[in-house]
């Protein structure tokens, strides 16, 4: 026990820049090159973790305090957004301590270790988050050795030769193989839907979802099958879907769009209700003649204010993205339905007089607080 606690660096962080970070290693050996990023949220590091769209990133927790109440393995299914492992590497203020929480089957240090993810503690996790907000997010390399030796010109040189995230199509690898059919609700069904029968049926285009999309549109009586993000627009035609749902995803929405793109098109030229979910919305507005963009810092964390102007109101949302659709680029059919109240970035469009809308951030939080739940209702409703 007294092992976890010592100070002996067994891990260190590099910057391309070459800013290093030395602290103890936690979880799986190695090293691991990505996008360093913050997230600011104080719970859900599992469904974090876990969320297909943190691939190729490593996430620095603004909040001090992680992984002190272990892991959950009953409700594994509830706890992982993925089958895929997602992000790479994972970066912690203070050391974690052995779990304590009457749920906890496990300490993070394991989790961590089986799903292969290298961590790092003992860092001064508000100096990077304080050079991501400078300086934008930059490429790192996170390594654990229990030896200690470090070459850190190597490490830095890793960094500055990966090719980073723009112009990367990660969701090929992301999305699952073949077509299932996904019939679990939320573990709580949400109030006014208790035990609703799927009676419309949507096919969600996969480009590395996260389970609870699944679970809420089940849980607004929709029965989901879920595609690979190649399949073609004739073939989702074929299954006389009510819908299509274009799923979150990692990497850049301007290179997976080279070939999602033309699908979407295809799919909102037959008159079919689209909803799009962050990577979906972004390569939605792309289908309908808007840009993408880079972000500097991103929006990470589970308490990113956002307004509906469909409705005045403010929710307060889970975002994960690195990304953003420029609202300077969306032609007059497109209206802009949401923004983020902490920058002004677009969060969500609608195409003027049809049920085709999406929105950057997450409606199924996971983790995060559910108030954009609304919006699985509203494609539900839009589909008669
Ligand atoms: N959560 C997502 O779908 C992220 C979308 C995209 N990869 C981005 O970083 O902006």
């Amino acid at each position: 026990m007294a092992e976890k606690f010592t100070s002996k660096v067994t891990a260190v962080l590099v910057f391309e820049t070459g800013d290093t970070f030395y602290g103890q290693g936690i979880g799986a050996q190695g090293a691991a090159v990505g996008e360093v990023c913050f997230n600011t949220a104080i719970t859900g590091y599992q469904e974090i973790l876990t969320d297909p769209s943190y691939a190729s990133q490593i996430v620095c927790f603004t909040f001090p305090h992680i992984g002190n109440t272990g892991t959950t393995n009953e409700d594994e299914e509830a706890t992982t957004e993925a089958a895929k492992v997602a992000a790479r590497g994972a970066i912690f203020k203070a050391a974690v301590t052995p779990a304590s929480n009457w749920r906890s089957e496990g300490e993070l240090g394991e989790w961590l270790e089986a799903r292969n993810i290298i961590g790092i503690s003992g860092v001064d996790t508000r100096a990077i988050t304080s050079f991501i907000r400078d300086k934008g997010m930059p490429k790192g390399v996170i390594a654990h050795n229990v030896d200690g030796k470090f070459d850190i010109p190597a490490l830095v040189s890793q960094a500055k030769d990966w090719a980073g995230l723009v112009g990367a199509d990660l969701a090929q690898d992301m999305d699952q193989d073949t077509p299932f059919d996904w019939r679990e609700a939320r573990w709580v069904w949400p109030k006014g839907h208790e035990d609703k029968e799927g009676v419309k049926k949507v096919v969600l285009i996969d480009y590395g979802v996260k389970r609870n999309i699944l679970r809420n549109l089940v849980s607004v009586g929709l029965s989901v099958t879920v595609v690979p993000g190649k399949t073609p627009a004739k073939d989702i035609l074929a299954m006389k879907p009510d819908g299509v749902v274009l799923s979150n995803g990692p990497g850049d929405p301007a290179a997976t769009g080279k070939y999602a793109v033309p699908i979407i098109k295809a799919l909102v030229e037959a008159d079919m209700p689209m909803l799009g979910i962050c990577l979906g919305h972004q390569m939605l507005a792309e289908a309908l003649g808007g840009k993408t963009i880079k972000m500097e810092q991103g929006h990470h964390g589970a308490n990113h204010p956002v307004k509906d102007h469909t409705t005045g109101k403010v929710e307060i949302v889970s975002m994960n993205h690195g990304f953003a659709v420029d609202s300077k680029s969306l032609p007059d059919s497109l209206e802009e339905t949401h923004v983020s109240l902490f920058d002004g970035s677009n969060c969500g469009i609608r195409l003027k007089g049809k049920p085709v809308f999406s929105v950057q951030h997450h409606p199924e939080a996971s983790p995060g607080p559910q108030d954009s739940f609304y919006l699985f209702e509203r494609f539900a409703d839009a589909l008669g």
